[in-house]
């Protein structure tokens, strides 16, 4: 059986618009065995082979199952997980390429948020120091008279008093917290944010909060976003576009109006058919897709398309065989940015070819908004892992 791959179609977009050029990044981490000699006997694939491009000033949200790769990509784009194959262009430089003074001065441009504040931020450190530590990494001169002014601006800007310069992480509230790890990722003047899993760690009504912080800090210091979740909702209310990942591929790119009002690769479909609606009559009408099997091994991912031993769409034997990439879609009504690697993604949506081994549940497509959800909410299971 042979993996080949189709072409994948470059992603929609002006090239000065990109802040954030992915292409054919692979992240195959080595599996060891043996006590001397560390033997490799295989590769754990978990990212292989993904494209994307992050426009300036937009939130690109990527989605995906536990394990389909989502935190590798994100490092593979900070260069803390340097790519096994690919490179990753910010703003028209290859990171990879850079050493020395070039590559700090380039670090700085992009800076990681991450889930638990906690256990980024040293707890003998006070909040004063953990900024000044940040700034000092990235080569900034924090010396003068103007650097207290700063970190009260700082503080300011993600809502926090002057007071909370001389707390340590400990006196803070998770909400808190995450805020001082904002804070500290601006300090430095980013172009790009890297946010893993933001939010996952806080109570909801405090998601709410820090998303909107996000959004506003996005306004005011021309940020750059790339949001890694497996919360639906929380990538819906942030995103301007979405990727969806499925076992180190992207397997669907749109905006996130478009991917929501029309999912089309198989697994996004099951995916956001599973969040619940509000709306009673809508809930009864609308398409459950329930996936069969389980999630394979990133080490011995099934050759061919990715996502095809669990497929209610697979065709012989292309699916097994034929690795389909990202591609625009011929399908009415979806935008030309919309990006799908489904060999067989017109079909289905045509009708012309039927799902089987679906749930019971199964009903004709269209019914409703799936995964809609009031804009300042966050509410009700809409995550990956409860999903599927
Ligand atoms: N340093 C590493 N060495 C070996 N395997 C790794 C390493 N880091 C991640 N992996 C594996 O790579 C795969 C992808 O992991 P990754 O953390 O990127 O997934 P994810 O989608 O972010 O999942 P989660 O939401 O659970 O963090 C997983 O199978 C994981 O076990």
């Amino acid at each position: 059986m042979t993996d080949t791959t189709t072409q994948a179609t470059p992603p929609s977009g002006n090239e000065r618009d990109v802040l954030v050029d992915v292409r054919g990044v692979k992240v195959h981490f080595p599996i060891k065995r043996g006590v001397i000699f560390d033997k490799v006997v295989g590769h754990v694939y978990a990212v292989d082979g993904v494209d994307l491009q992050i426009r300036r000033g937009e939130t690109y949200g990527l989605v995906g199952e536990s394990g389909c790769g989502k935190s590798t990509l994100g490092k593979a784009i900070l260069n803390l997980e340097p790519p096994t194959e690919g490179s990753v262009i910010l703003d028209g430089t290859d990171i990879a390429s850079l050493r020395g003074e070039e590559l700090r001065r380039r670090r700085k441009d992009i800076q990681m948020v991450f889930q638990d504040p906690m256990s980024s931020l040293d707890p003998r450190q006070s909040v004063e120091s953990l900024l000044v530590e940040g700034m000092r990494a990235h080569g900034l001169d924090t010396d003068g008279a103007s650097t207290k002014k700063r970190l009260r601006e700082l503080l300011a800007a993600v809502g926090l008093p002057a007071a909370a310069l001389t707390k340590y992480p400990h006196e803070f509230s998770g909400g808190q917290r995450q805020r001082i790890g904002i804070a500290r990722a601006l300090s430095v003047e980013p172009k790009l944010i890297v946010a893993d899993e933001p939010v996952s760690a806080l109570d909801v009504s405090v998601q709410a909060q820090v998303i909107n912080l996000l959004e506003e800090l996005q306004d005011e210091f021309d940020l750059t976003y790339l949001v890694v979740a497996h919360d639906l909702a929380v990538v819906r209310h942030i995103s301007d576009r979405i990727g969806v990942m499925y076992l180190g591929g992207l397997v669907e790119e749109a905006s996130a109006d478009d991917l929501y009002a029309q999912p089309l690769h198989p697994y996004t479909r099951a995916l956001l058919s599973a969040v619940p609606v509000p709306d009673p009559s809508v809930e009864d009408t609308r398409e459950q897709i329930l996936l069969t099997g389980d999630l394979p091994s990133p080490s011995n991912p099934p050759p061919g398309c990715r996502f095809h031993t669990r497929c209610p769409w697979r065709q012989e034997t292309k699916c097994a065989d034929e690795r389909p990439m990202l591609r625009v879609v011929q399908v009415d009504g979806v935008d030309p940015s919309h990006r799908v690697a489904c060999h067989w993604v017109e079909q289905i949506a045509s009708g012309e070819i039927r799902p089987h081994d679906v749930s019971p549940v199964y009903v004709t497509p269209g019914g409703g908004d799936a995964g809609a959800l009031d804009d300042d909410t966050f509410t009700g299971p809409a995550s990956v892992t409860e999903v599927i």
